[in-house]
Order: structure tokens, then C-alpha cells, then sequence
């Protein structure tokens, strides 16, 4: 038996859900670039689950089955305020808070077709809810309920900040979770889809795909980006931090990728809106230290930035807190995770791969007294 370390280059399931292929990224056979730049959030999330992008009056109610489903039980923000809010991470609040949504869901277990559609809906409709709820709890204020006549991205910033975004930040925030909605069998993906493959149920399936993002080699990588631009302050010092960094072994967070060799199609788009943002917060820094990190890290490695970079410093040109960033990314990626769990059940089969054993042979028992 042959092994390949962390499953490189193993092709572990069919889908039709998005694709890499010489590292073009598509959903459902469209161009993520023809999507960052026209899709709403509402439409992509509607192709990835549906198969095809939806006309003005599939939209519309689309939309509306969103609006319906955002509240969560009072019983959960209760929970959250018992936490120790101050000592939590939002992607464990998270983690928690999805896992609790199941316990108050009558329909948690039941596993046909309509009602697994039906939690997708509340599950995509109510991660937002959990995310903004939890961080103004922790700041002592008040959870704000979205408001029906807002997108998907510009209440998500609403519920956060309590003020409705302008134009340019909605537009901002939207093609941000355009670009973060799928990505083939990424690690969190393909957890979703080994948990449900046992025919757990959906809630089990999006908690544990929270718990695979929260790690620092896949979504976790974005608030470490933001960390490390803070650490650096300066552009004329960030050439100096990375050799640094290099010369401790140290990875560079928001570089590298398991799939692209070319480079991350997200990352550009990503990059040219940390340089219009952070223009018009005066912030250009952020942009600056970023673009030398980029350029020294590409020379030294032939590393490129993956979709984790440039969103740091977007994400802080919105104003939103550095430990939001991953939660953003699990309220978008929510989406994909759920047409991956549809089409997993749809043609189910437990996923039960094999380890090449390595360790030790024979083993003589030697009862207790004698050890
Ligand atoms: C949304 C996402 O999940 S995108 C990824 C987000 N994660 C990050 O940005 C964390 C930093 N990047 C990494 O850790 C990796 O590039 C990963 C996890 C994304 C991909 O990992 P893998 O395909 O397993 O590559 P692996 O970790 O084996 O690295 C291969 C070589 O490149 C080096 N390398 C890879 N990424 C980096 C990096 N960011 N900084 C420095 N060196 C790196 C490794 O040290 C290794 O070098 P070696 O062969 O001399 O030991
Ligand atoms: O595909 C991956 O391995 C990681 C990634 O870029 C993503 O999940 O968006």
C-alpha cells in the first residue's frame, strides 16, 4: 500500500460544484473572475445549490426564504452571554453556536431532500446572525436584526456596525464572499462531506467544517495576515520581518497553496481592492506593506499569495475586527460546505479511506506485573 502525505493530489470524490483546472477556478462552469465582478452573493449562493444562476423572480424569492430564516433562538444569545466572552475566539463561539442551533431544530435529524434544503437555508441565513450577535455582545451592545430591504453583504456589516454600509463597502464585502463561497475539496469541504457521508446530519457536517476552517493552514490564515501586517507597521520594515521569519522556518501566512502553482485567481482581485480601499481609509500602508511582502516573498520562494492575503487588509479597510476575519470566511464558505453536503447526500457512500501501517510488528503480550 502506497500513502501520499496529506492526500496530495488524490482525487477523493466527483462534484459538480466548482472547479480547479490549470488553476482556473469555476462554480458550476463559471469563471470566478465573471463572478467577483457581476454575481451577488444571493445569486452565487443560488447557483452552487441549484446548478444554475437564478432569473429576477427565483432571486427574489430566494432572497426572501433568506430574510425569513435569519433569526436564531433568544435561548442561543442567552448561551453566548453566559461564555467567558471575553477569553473566546468567534470561530470556537461559532463552532459552539451552529452545533447549539441543531438542539432547538425539530428537524435537526430528519434527512430527506426538502428538509436537508430547509436547514441549508436557516444554516446560510443565520451564521451572519451568529457572527454579528457574538461580536457586539462581547462589546456590551446589543444584537441588531437585519434589516429586509439590505443584501446579503450589506447587512452582515449592518448587523455588525449598526450603521448601513455605503455603497463601495457593500460592494466590497459582496465580491469578498463571492470569492470565498467554494474551492473543490478544500480541507474544510471535504470534512463537511466525510462527517455526512456517515449520515450524520447537515448541523454536524457545517460544525465540523468549522472546526477544519478555524485552523491557521486553511481559513485561520487571514486574521494571522492582519496580525503580521500589524507586527511589521512600517513597509521599509517588512522585507527585514520576512527574512527573519524565513531564517526561523517560519511559514508565511496568506502564501502558498496546496493546488495553484500559477497563483490564486481570488488573490487579484483581493489585492486591487486592498489598494482601493485602503485609499480611501488614508490607510494606503496596509496596501504598501502587503505589495513588498508579495513581491520579497514571490523572489526569495516563488510562494504567491493565496485568497487569505489581501483580504486581511480588506477586511480591516471595512473596520472589522482582525478575529471576524475567519468568521467572515466560514459565512460565505457556509454556502459551498452546504452544496457539497446536498450533493454528498445525494449519491452517498461512506468515505473510509485506508493508513499504511508503520508501526511496531509481533508484539509478544506481557501481562501488567511484568511491564
Ligand atoms: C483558504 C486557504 O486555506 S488558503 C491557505 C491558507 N494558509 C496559509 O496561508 C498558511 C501558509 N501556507 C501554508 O502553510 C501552505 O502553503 C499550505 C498549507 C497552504 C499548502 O501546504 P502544502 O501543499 O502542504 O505545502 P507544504 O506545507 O508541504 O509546503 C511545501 C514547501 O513550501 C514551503 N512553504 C509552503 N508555504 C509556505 C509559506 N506560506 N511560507 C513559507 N514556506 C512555505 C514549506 O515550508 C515546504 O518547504 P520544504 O519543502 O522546504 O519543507
Ligand atoms: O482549497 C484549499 O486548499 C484552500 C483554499 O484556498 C480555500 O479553501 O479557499
Amino acid at each position: 500500500m502506497s500513502q501520499t502525505k496529506g492526500l496530495e493530489g488524490i482525487v477523493a470524490t466527483q462534484s459538480s460544484v466548482s472547479s480547479i483546472i490549470d488553476d482556473v477556478l469555476t462554480y458550476q462552469g463559471y469563471n470566478i473572475d465573471d463572478l467577483a465582478d457581476n454575481a451577488s452573493f444571493e445569486e452565487v449562493v443560488y447557483l452552487l445549490w441549484n446548478g444554475s444562476l437564478p432569473n429576477k423572480k427565483e432571486l427574489e424569492s430566494f432572497t426572501k426564504e433568506l430574510a425569513q430564516a435569519n433569526k436564531i433562538p433568544d435561548a442561543v444569545i442567552e448561551q453566548m452571554k453566559s461564555w467567558p466572552i471575553e477569553k473566546v475566539h468567534p470561530m470556537a463561539a461559532l463552532r459552539t453556536a451552529v452545533s447549539d442551533l441543531a438542539l432547538f431544530d425539530e428537524e435537526a435529524d430528519e434527512m430527506d431532500e426538502k428538509a436537508n434544503y430547509r436547514k441549508a437555508i436557516k444554516l446560510q441565513a443565520q451564521l451572519p446572525t451568529i457572527v454579528t450577535a457574538f461580536a457586539r455582545i462581547r462589546q456590551g451592545k446589543d444584537p441588531i436584526s437585519p434589516k429586509e430591504n439590505l443584501s446579503f453583504a450589506a447587512n452582515f456589516l449592518y448587523m455588525l456596525t449598526g450603521e448601513e454600509p455605503d455603497e463601495t463597502s457593500e460592494k466590497a464585502f459582496n465580491k469578498a464572499l463571492v470569492l470565498h463561497a467554494d474551492h473543490e475539496l478544500n480541507a474544510s469541504t471535504f470534512t463537511a462531506r466525510v462527517c455526512v457521508a456517515t449520515l450524520s446530519d447537515v448541523y454536524s457536517g457545517v460544525t465540523a467544517a468549522i472546526g477544519a476552517l478555524k485552523g491557521p493552514l486553511h481559513g485561520g490564515a487571514n486574521e494571522r495576515v492582519m496580525g503580521m501586517l500589524s507586527e511589521i507597521g512600517d513597509a521599509d520594515k517588512a522585507e527585514d520581518y520576512i527574512k527573519k521569519a524565513f531564517e526561523r522556518k517560519e511559514k508565511i501566512m496568506g502564501f502558498g497553496h496546496r493546488v495553484y502553482k500559477q497563483g490564486d485567481p481570488r488573490a487579484k482581485h483581493l489585492r486591487e481592492m486592498s489598494r482601493q480601499l485602503t485609499d480611501i481609509t488614508g490607510e494606503s500602508k496596509w496596501y504598501e506593506m502587503s505589495v513588498k511582502i508579495d513581491e520579497f516573498v514571490t523572489k526569495e520562494k516563488g510562494l504567491l499569495p493565496n485568497v487569505d492575503f489581501y483580504s486581511a487588509s480588506v477586511y480591516h479597510s471595512l473596520g472589522i475586527e482582525h478575529d471576524i476575519f475567519t468568521p467572515i470566511f466560514a459565512v460565505s464558505r457556509v454556502s459551498g460546505w452546504l452544496a457539497h453536503i446536498l450533493e454528498q447526500y445525494s449519491d452517498n457512500r461512506l468515505i473510509r479511506p485506508r493508513a499504511e501501517y508503520v508501526g511496531p510488528e509481533k508484539q509478544e503480550w506481557v501481562p501488567l506485573e511484568k511491564r
